[in-house]
């Protein structure tokens, strides 16, 4: 699957829904071993939620937004596939969930590319199944660090961590994933039962982490954080 949302892959409402569909696809089509999800863009893997999507919208919409945040998190963390992450550019926030729902992590061996939660950044907390996730990948205490700081991880750096399992150079990326996802057949039973607690958690609470999103993203305070955000963001570009 090679994610194409030009220029940087946000996951708007719309592009999450495409993924959606793609993964509940393959997931049925018995043909099909696994999953690797590149992204068709240069420099970028994806650059995480679409920050237009939080800022100015209807509570309504939010909510919408929300739910499709989780359900492709439910079906990528969930998934009977083996999956793998060939992050091929940078890879902040949702981007950095979206390779951490996978089973492998490759990326790119170029210096200039950085992954991680960033969130503390745009005045937001991370939602607690974002946290699980990255427990569930660095362990407690590389993830309370990282979220506290809001840290950006270039790829020796992520490697290091855990965050990536292996660096291969950047032209080589989709060689790699390739060749790492065919030594692996099927997923046991183990990948589920690692998984399924963590899964079972925002289940049980998804109409409630809707509610808080909502709450949370749609007050003036926020909002005012993220509108600041976005013109550094493109301040940053002149
Ligand atoms: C109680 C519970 C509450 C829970 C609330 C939690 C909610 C969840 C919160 C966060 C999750 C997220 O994923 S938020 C998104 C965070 N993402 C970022 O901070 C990434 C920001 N972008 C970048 O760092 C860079 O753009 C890049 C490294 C990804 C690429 O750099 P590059 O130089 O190639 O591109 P530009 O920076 O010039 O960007 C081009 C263009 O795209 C716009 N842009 C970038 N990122 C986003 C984004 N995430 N959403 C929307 N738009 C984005 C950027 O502004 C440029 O736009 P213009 O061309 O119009 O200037």
């Amino acid at each position: 699957m090679s994610l194409q949302n030009p220029p940087v892959n946000s996951l708007s409402l719309e592009f999450l829904t495409d993924i959606c569909i793609s993964v509940e696809k393959l997931e049925m089509d018995k043909t099909c071993r696994g999953l690797i999800i590149t992204s068709s863009l240069p420099k970028v893997f994806s650059a995480g939620l679409d920050i237009m999507e939080m800022y100015g919208k209807s509570p309504e919409r939010c909510g919408e937004f929300w739910r499709a945040v989780q359900e492709m998190w439910l079906k990528l963390y969930g998934s009977n596939m083996v999956t793998i992450a060939a992050i091929n550019g940078s890879s902040p926030a949702g981007g950095c969930l979206m390779s951490m729902t996978c089973d492998y992590r490759i990326m790119a061996d170029n210096p200039r590319y950085s992954i991680g939660l960033n969130e503390t950044q745009l005045g937001i907390v991370a939602p607690f199944w974002f946290k699980d996730t990255m427990t569930n990948t660095v362990g407690h205490r590389t993830t309370e660090l990282s979220l506290q700081l809001g840290q950006m991880y270039n790829p020796a750096e992520a490697l290091k961590i855990g965050l990536v399992d292996q660096l291969v150079p950047e032209d080589q990326v989709s060689h790699y994933s390739h060749t790492n996802h065919d030594q692996v057949t099927t997923p046991d039973r183990s990948k589920s039962m690692m998984r399924k607690p963590t899964i079972d958690k925002l289940t049980s609470k998804r109409e409630a982490d809707i509610q808080n999103f909502v709450s949370f993203i749609t007050k003036d305070s926020i909002q005012k954080s993220i509108g600041m955000y976005l013109e550094m963001l493109k301040k940053r570009k002149r």
